[in-house]
């Protein structure tokens, strides 16, 4: 059902191009953020804390943008999504008042750097030069808190997605309407609706029709955010075509189901074939992920690969059995691709 890639590119060469970076731009003395040890033991990513005034100007990585109102979630879903934390845990994140900045390069295609903004960030504090910051950015996240009242939040998108365009048009404008966890779903599609509505209605008021803002559901407590920033991703991937194509030809020559090609550090999709993702699907494979991560260390130790790839199907399929409701089973059992058993095929 999935082909899992995207090895962690070797240590070294990261060092040596991180280095180089910074003697570049003269950022040596960058101080870590405050979980740069995690960020390098989970996920390869290194961490800075930057002032207003970093002169980041000659950076190549695509950049990619968290902002939003001060509590609307944003440094909750780069640790859950890129640090592992668990969405309890973000409960007790303090406020970020510094711009934190973070490498992420899990792989070639997952290589680039997520700016977190605190929420409070004012763009007419002349050493705050935003003209640097978005000249550089590939995707601007913006985070709206679907729980709180969000019309603040709006006038806060609109200024913020008309000064960026200003400077760069070729920013990717991302909302993602977040916290939806705790709206039923009719709750949900109106509160998208409302918020699509309202924004777009801002820009045409502005004369500025031609932006285009993405939408998204999201929540750290389910997948909805990690198949959300796997969107975001794609779009910052120029290859993105040519790995859908590889991907439909390895579909339609295997007689598996559906493809992805995941980022398996951050459980990012970088692509899929060109049949209609499936949540359930998805979430199966990123159980499945999970699964290989949490084991892999004890049986990896051993060299001992078949016996690995044994427990891991042994594992998947106890966690199918738990996990997944029969409706879901049954389900999987009538689609193509389906083994004797019922149970879906995993390639490793
Ligand atoms: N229910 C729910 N709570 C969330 C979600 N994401 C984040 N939170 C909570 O929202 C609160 C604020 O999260 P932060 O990540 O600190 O927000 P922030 O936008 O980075 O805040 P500033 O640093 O002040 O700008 C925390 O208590 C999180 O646990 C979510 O998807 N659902």
């Amino acid at each position: 059902m999935s082909q899992v890639l995207g090895k962690p590119q070797p240590q070294n060469e990261d060092d040596d191009d991180e280095e180089e970076e910074d003697e570049l731009v003269g950022l040596a003395d960058y101080g870590d953020g405050p979980d740069s040890s995690d960020a390098d033991l989970d996920s390869g990513a290194e961490e800075g804390v930057l002032d207003f005034s970093d002169p980041f100007s000659s950076e190549v990585k695509p950049r990619i943008l968290l902002m939003g109102l001060r509590r609307s979630g944003k440094s909750s879903i780069q640790k859950v999504v890129f640090h592992k934390m668990s969405p309890n845990e973000t409960l007790f994140l303090e406020s970020t008042n510094k711009i934190c900045r973070e490498d992420v390069s899990n792989s070639s295609f997952v290589n680039f750097q997520i700016w977190d903004f605190p929420g409070q960030i004012d763009f007419f504090d002349p050493t705050f030069d935003y003209e640097m910051i978005f000249r550089g950015t590939g995707a601007l996240i913006f985070v709206i808190d679907s729980q709180d009242d969000y019309m603040e939040a709006l006038a806060r998108l609109h200024l913020t997605v008309t000064r960026a365009y200003k400077v760069n048009t070729d920013i990717n404008f991302e909302v993602f309407i977040h916290k939806v966890d705790g709206l039923s779903d009719d709750h949900k599609i109106e509160t998208q609706r409302d918020i699509h509505q309202r924004a777009n209605d801002d820009l045409a008021d502005a004369g500025l029709e031609k932006i285009h803002l993405s939408f998204y559901l999201t929540s750290i407590y389910d997948h909805s955010i990690f198949e959300a920033f796997s969107k975001v991703v794609q779009k910052l991937i120029p290859q993105l075509p040519t790995l859908e194509n590889l991907l439909n030809i390895f579909i339609s020559n295997s007689g598996i189901e559906k493809a992805f090609l995941f980022d398996v550090v951050s459980k990012i999709y970088i692509a899929t074939d060109s049949t209609p993702v499936d949540m359930q699907t998805y979430e199966l494979c990123c159980d499945m992920i999970d699964v290989v991560i949490d084991i892999s260390c004890i049986y990896l130790i051993d060299y001992n690969f078949h016996c690995f790839r044994k427990a891991i199907h042994e594992v998947f399929e106890v966690r199918m059995k738990v996990v997944k409701s029969r409706k879901v089973q049954n389900r999987l059992q009538k689609k193509k691709g389906a083994t004797p058993n019922g149970t879906p095929r995993v390639l490793l």
